[in-house]
C-alpha cells in the first residue's frame, strides 16, 4: 500500500512540474531576448550620442582608465548612456572599429529581437557576413577617407591597417587595395548583382528623359524627316514646340476632350511627329496637303471648316490627341474634314505620324530563360528532369528590325483622295477620314457624313472596291464598336513582321499565359500575343503559298521559346513529309510519339489514326487523374502535384501540356475520314482542360474537309489569303480572306473579333537553328511515349507470343506481378500507364515465358514464381 502510495506520488511529481519545465526556456528566452534588444538599442545610443559628446568625455575615460571611470568617476559626463555609454562608444569607436561599430549595436539589437519573438525576425546569421565586411572593411576606409581628423572615424583598427598598408603599399596602393576589397565582398562573397540596379536606373532615366520629351526627335528637328533609326518604320513631320502633354484620363476622353483611340492601339509606342495641313480641297494648292513636310501654319484653324468634333479642340488638346494617338501606337492618322456645307466645300488634313510602335524588347529573361523560376521552397519543380536545359537564345533569329519600310506619303495622299472621290461618285459625302498603316494594309477609317446610311456603303462595297481598283481591298462597314467604315488597302511597301522582335516585346517576355503564342502584328502594329490555351484549339486554312508553314513554325517557335521540355510536348503529323520533319532532332525534348515508333514525326494516315486515337486515351486517362485529384483542369492539377499534394505512387504525375500538330489536314481527311474526324472531334471537345491542344492547317478549305463537327469544335480560325469566297465563308464564316494579299497577310477569327494581322515571319534556317541548339542539349532518353493503342484490325492477336522480342517493359512488368501476386492486365495498365493492348500482350509474353497461368475469364492470373530471387534467376537465363 505504502509502496502504491509511493509509486503515485513519485508519477504526480513526473507529471506536475511539467508546465514549469515547459514554461522556464521561454522565460529564460524571453528574459534574454530583452536583455539583447536593450543591450543592442543602448550601444547604438551610446555610440550615436559619442559622435556629438566625445569631446566631453574623452579625456574622462582616458585618464580614469576604463573600470575606474565606469564604477567611481562622479564627474558628469555628455553621453545620453552615463558613463557605461561612454565608455563603451569609446571602447568600440575609439578603440576598436569607428563609426561601424554601430553595426555591432544594431546586430545585437536584431539577435535580440529574433530570441523574443522566437522565430527569425531578422536573418542575423546571415547578417554575421554584413557584419564582418562592416567591421572590417569600413574602419579602414573611413580612416582612409577622413585620414587626419580628430574624430575616431575607423576607430583604432582604421589607423593600424591604414597605417600599415600605407608603409606597404603607399597612400594609392591602399586605395586600390581596399576598393578591390570592397569590390571583393561586395560581388564575390555576397554575389552581389548591380545589373538590375543599373537597368533599374537606366529605365527610371529612360522614363525621365521620355516624360521631359515625349516626342523628342520631333522637338528637335520639327518639319523635317526624322533620319531612320533602328526599330522605326514610318517618318514624317512634326507639329513644332509640342508641350509635354499630360497623361489623358478615360474621363478626358468621354468629355470629348480628346479622340478616343483604337481599342487595339492601347500600347506602346512613342510620338513621332505630327502635322496639320489645312487647305482648301478646290484651290490648286492642294500639293501641299502633302502629307509630311509641306505644312503650312499648323497652328493656323479655318473657322470656316469649323464642323468636326476635332475642330472644337484647342491646339493643346490636339496635341494631347496626337500625343495620346502616337502613345497608342497605331501609325499615320490623317484626318479628314470636309464640311457638310456643299458650297463651300473645305478640307482639313491633319497627319499624324508616329513611330513604330514595336514593344520595347524586354530583358533577356528568354535568353536565360528565366521565366522558369522555381521559387525558393517549391516542392516538385519539373524543370529540375533537365536542370541545365538552356532556352533558346535570340540571336538564332534574324534581326529584322532595321528592315523598315517608308511611309509612302504620296500613296497615302493619292489613296485618300481616290476613297473620297469614289465615294462621292456614289453620293456618299464624308466627314472625316484617318489613316492607320500597319505593315501590309493601311486601314482608311471613315465617318460618313450626316444622313449617310452605313448599309448604303455595305451595298456599295464591291462597285467601290472595283472603283479603287486596288488588289486585295476588304471594306469593313461598320468596324465593329467604332461606328466608322473602314477600307483597308494594301501598302506598296509591305513589311515584314519580325519573329525576333515580337519575342523580344515585353509583352511576351512577361507574359503569364499558359501557352503564350507570337502570331503577330495588328494594322495598328500591336504585337498580338495569345493563349493557345484559351483558344484552345486553332484551324488554320489557307492556299497554297499564302504563309501556313511560316505561320505554325512561328507559333511552334514562340512555344519552344517559352516552355521548357518538361511542361510541353507536341505530337507532329505531316503527310506533307517535308514540313514539319525539321523538328525531329528536338524529338527527346518536346516531341511525343506511340511507344516503340520509330518516327516521332507522323507522315502515315495509319500511324496518325493510331496517334489520335493514344491521344484520345491519354485524355481519357488524364481526366481520371483530375478526378482522383479532385481537380477541375492542368493548371489546378499541376499545382497540386508541384505541392506534392499528390502521390506518384498513385500514379499522379506532372502533366505537360500537348499540342497536336497537323499540317495538312484534308489529305488525312481525303484518306480516312471518320476515322480520323471523330478523334479529332473529340479532342477538340473535351480536351482543353487536360491540356491538350489542337492546331490543325488545311489548304483547302472545303466543306468537306473542315466539317460542320470540327469546325463547331474550333472557334479560332485563322485564315491566309484562300482562293474564292466560299472557302473564305467555311473557315471564317465571312467572306474576307479571299482578298487578303498573301505573304502571311492573315484573318483571324477568335471569339467574336475578327482581326486582320501580319504573321510573323521565321524562316526555315532560323527554325533549323533554334531545333539545333535545343537538339544538341541533353534531353529525355526518349521521346515522350503516348499510351499504346491498336486498331481493330490489329493481325498481331493471332500471332505467336515472340520471346525474343519481348516489350520493354516485360522485366519490370514481371517483377511487378511476382512482387504483388497479381496476374491481373489492369495492374499493369494502371503501373505503368499501358494501353488495354500492351499490357495484354505483356501478359501473353509473361504467360510464354512461364511467369503467369492462363487467363482466367476476369479472375487475375495464377502467379508462378513466389519469389523476386527466383524471378531474377529466370530473367536471367532468358537473358
Ligand atoms: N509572315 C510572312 N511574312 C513574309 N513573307 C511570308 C510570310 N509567310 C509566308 N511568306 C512568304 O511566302 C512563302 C510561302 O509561305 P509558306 O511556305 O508558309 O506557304 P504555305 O501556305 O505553307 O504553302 P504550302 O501550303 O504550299 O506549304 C514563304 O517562303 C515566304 O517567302
Amino acid at each position: 500500500m505504502a509502496n502504491k502510495k509511493k509509486t503515485t506520488s513519485k508519477k504526480t511529481a513526473a507529471v506536475a512540474p511539467q508546465p514549469i519545465n515547459d514554461q522556464r526556456p521561454r522565460k529564460l528566452k524571453l528574459a534574454l531576448g530583452i536583455l539583447g534588444l536593450l543591450v543592442g538599442i543602448f550601444i547604438c545610443l551610446a555610440i550615436v550620442s559619442y559622435c556629438v559628446s566625445w569631446r566631453a568625455d574623452q579625456d574622462k575615460v582616458l585618464t580614469s582608465g576604463l573600470s575606474n571611470f565606469i564604477l567611481h568617476d562622479h564627474t558628469p559626463v555628455a553621453n545620453w548612456g552615463g558613463r557605461l555609454g561612454a565608455a563603451l562608444a569609446h571602447v568600440f569607436v575609439f578603440k576598436g572599429v569607428g563609426i561601424a561599430a554601430l553595426a555591432i549595436g544594431l546586430w545585437i539589437a536584431a539577435f535580440g529581437l529574433n530570441i523574443l519573438y522566437g522565430k527569425k525576425v531578422v536573418p542575423v546569421l546571415r547578417y554575421m557576413r554584413w557584419l564582418s565586411i562592416v567591421l572590417l572593411v569600413l574602419a579602414p576606409v573611413m580612416t582612409y577617407l577622413f585620414p587626419h581628423t580628430s574624430f575616431a572615424w575607423g576607430g583604432a583598427w582604421g589607423n593600424v591597417s591604414i597605417d600599415y598598408l600605407n608603409g606597404l603599399v603607399g597612400k594609392a596602393g591602399t586605395g586600390m587595395l581596399l576598393l578591390s576589397v570592397a569590390a571583393f565582398f561586395a560581388f564575390v562573397v555576397f554575389a552581389l548583382d548591380i545589373r538590375p540596379l543599373l537597368q533599374r536606373a537606366k529605365r527610371t532615366a529612360n522614363k525621365v528623359t521620355s516624360a521631359i520629351a515625349p516626342t523628342p526627335v520631333n522637338e528637335e528637328m520639327p518639319n523635317e524627316i526624322v533620319p531612320p533609326v533602328k526599330g522605326e518604320r514610318i517618318r514624317s513631320t512634326v507639329m513644332p514646340e509640342v508641350d509635354v502633354p499630360q497623361p489623358v484620363t478615360e474621363k478626358d476622353w468621354d468629355m470629348g476632350l480628346v479622340e478616343k483611340p483604337a481599342t487595339g492601339a492601347a500600347k506602346g509606342g512613342t510620338a513621332m511627329a505630327l502635322a496639320n495641313v489645312h487647305e482648301d480641297e478646290d484651290a490648286p494648292e492642294i500639293a501641299q496637303h502633302e502629307i509630311p513636310f509641306d505644312i503650312e501654319e499648323p497652328h493656323e484653324e479655318d473657322e470656316e471648316t469649323d464642323i468636326s468634333e476635332a475642330d472644337m479642340l484647342t491646339e493643346e488638346e490636339k496635341e494631347y490627341q496626337a500625343y495620346l494617338a502616337t502613345k497608342n501606337g497605331s501609325t499615320v492618322i490623317l484626318n479628314h474634314d470636309i464640311p457638310a456645307k456643299k458650297t463651300q466645300p473645305k478640307q482639313e488634313f491633319s497627319f499624324e505620324v508616329i513611330t513604330q510602335p514595336d514593344e520595347a524588347p524586354a530583358a533577356p529573361a528568354i535568353e536565360h530563360g528565366g521565366h522558369i523560376s522555381i521559387e525558393d521552397g517549391e516542392p516538385y519543380a519539373p524543370e529540375l528532369d533537365l536542370p541545365n536545359y538552356k532556352f533558346p537564345t535570340l540571336d538564332l533569329l534574324e534581326d529584322r528590325t532595321n528592315e523598315v519600310i517608308q511611309l509612302d506619303k504620296e500613296e497615302l495622299e493619292k489613296n485618300k483622295n481616290q476613297i473620297i472621290n469614289t465615294l462621292r461618285s456614289f453620293g456618299i459625302e464624308i466627314q472625316r477620314i484617318s489613316a492607320t498603316v500597319g505593315p501590309t494594309v493601311t486601314l482608311y477609317e471613315i465617318v460618313p457624313a450626316e444622313g449617310v446610311r452605313i448599309s448604303k456603303i455595305r451595298n456599295l462595297e464591291d462597285d467601290i472596291a472595283l472603283n479603287l481598283a486596288a488588289l486585295g481591298i476588304r471594306i469593313i462597314a461598320p468596324i465593329p464598336g467604332r461606328g466608322t467604315i473602314g477600307i483597308e488597302v494594301p501598302n506598296a511597301n509591305k513589311q515584314i513582321v519580325s519573329m525576333r522582335a515580337l519575342l523580344s516585346s515585353e509583352k511576351f517576355v512577361n507574359t503569364k499565359m499558359s501557352l503564350p503564342i507570337a502570331l503577330g502584328k495588328k494594322i495598328d502594329n500591336e504585337n498580338y500575343i495569345v493563349d493557345l490555351a484559351t483558344m484552345p484549339h486553332l484551324l488554320m486554312a489557307g492556299a497554297t503559298g499564302q504563309g501556313k508553314s511560316v505561320g505554325i513554325n512561328a507559333i511552334l517557335v514562340s512555344l519552344l521559346y517559352k516552355k521548357h521540355p518538361s511542361q510541353l510536348k507536341f505530337v507532329m503529323v505531316d503527310p506533307k513529309k517535308v514540313e514539319l520533319s525539321i523538328y525531329r532532332l528536338i524529338e527527346k525534348h518536346f516531341l511525343a510519339k506511340l511507344p516503340n515508333e520509330e518516327e516521332a514525326i507522323i507522315t502515315d494516315t495509319k500511324k496518325v489514326i493510331y496517334t489520335l486515337n493514344a491521344l484520345c486515351i491519354e485524355m481519357d486517362n488524364r481526366y481520371e487523374l483530375l478526378k482522383e485529384a479532385g481537380t477541375r483542369n492542368i493548371k489546378e492539377y499541376n499545382e497540386k502535384f508541384i505541392s506534392r499534394r499528390l502521390n506518384p505512387e498513385r500514379g499522379h504525375k506532372y502533366l505537360p501540356f500537348i499540342v497536336l500538330v497537323v499540317d495538312e489536314f484534308a489529305d488525312l481527311i481525303m484518306t480516312a475520314g471518320k476515322e480520323v474526324e471523330v478523334p479529332i472531334a473529340r479532342l477538340a471537345q473535351l480536351a482543353r482542360a487536360v491540356g491538350i491542344h489542337l492546331i490543325i492547317a488545311t489548304q483547302r478549305p472545303s466543306v468537306n474537309v473542315i466539317t460542320g463537327t470540327i469546325k463547331a469544335n474550333f472557334p479560332a480560325r485563322m485564315a491566309f489569303k484562300v482562293s474564292a469566297k466560299v472557302d473564305s465563308r467555311t473557315i471564317l464564316d465571312t467572306g474576307g480572306a479571299e482578298q487578303l494579299v498573301g505573304r502571311g497577310d492573315m484573318l483571324v477569327s477568335h471569339g467574336s473579333e475578327l482581326l486582320r494581322l501580319q504573321c510573323a515571319f521565321v524562316d526555315t534556317p532560323e527554325v533549323e537553328h533554334i531545333v539545333e541548339f535545343i537538339g544538341k542539349q541533353r534531353g529525355y532518353p526518349s521521346a515522350f511515349e503516348l499510351p499504346e493503342y491498336e486498331g481493330d484490325d490489329d493481325d498481331s492477336k493471332d500471332k505467336v507470343v515472340d520471346l525474343v522480342n519481348r516489350d520493354k517493359l516485360f522485366e519490370d512488368c514481371a517483377r511487378l506481378v511476382v512482387q504483388s501476386q497479381n496476374g491481373s492486365t489492369s495492374n499493369l495498365q494502371r503501373r505503368f500507364n499501358l494501353g488495354y493492348n500492351r499490357a495484354g500482350r505483356i501478359m501473353d509474353q509473361l504467360e510464354a515465358a512461364g511467369i503467369v497461368g492462363p487467363a482466367m475469364g476476369s479472375k487475375p492470373r495464377d502467379v508462378l514464381f513466389h519469389t523476386d530471387g527466383e524471378l531474377e534467376q529466370f530473367l536471367e537465363t532468358l537473358g
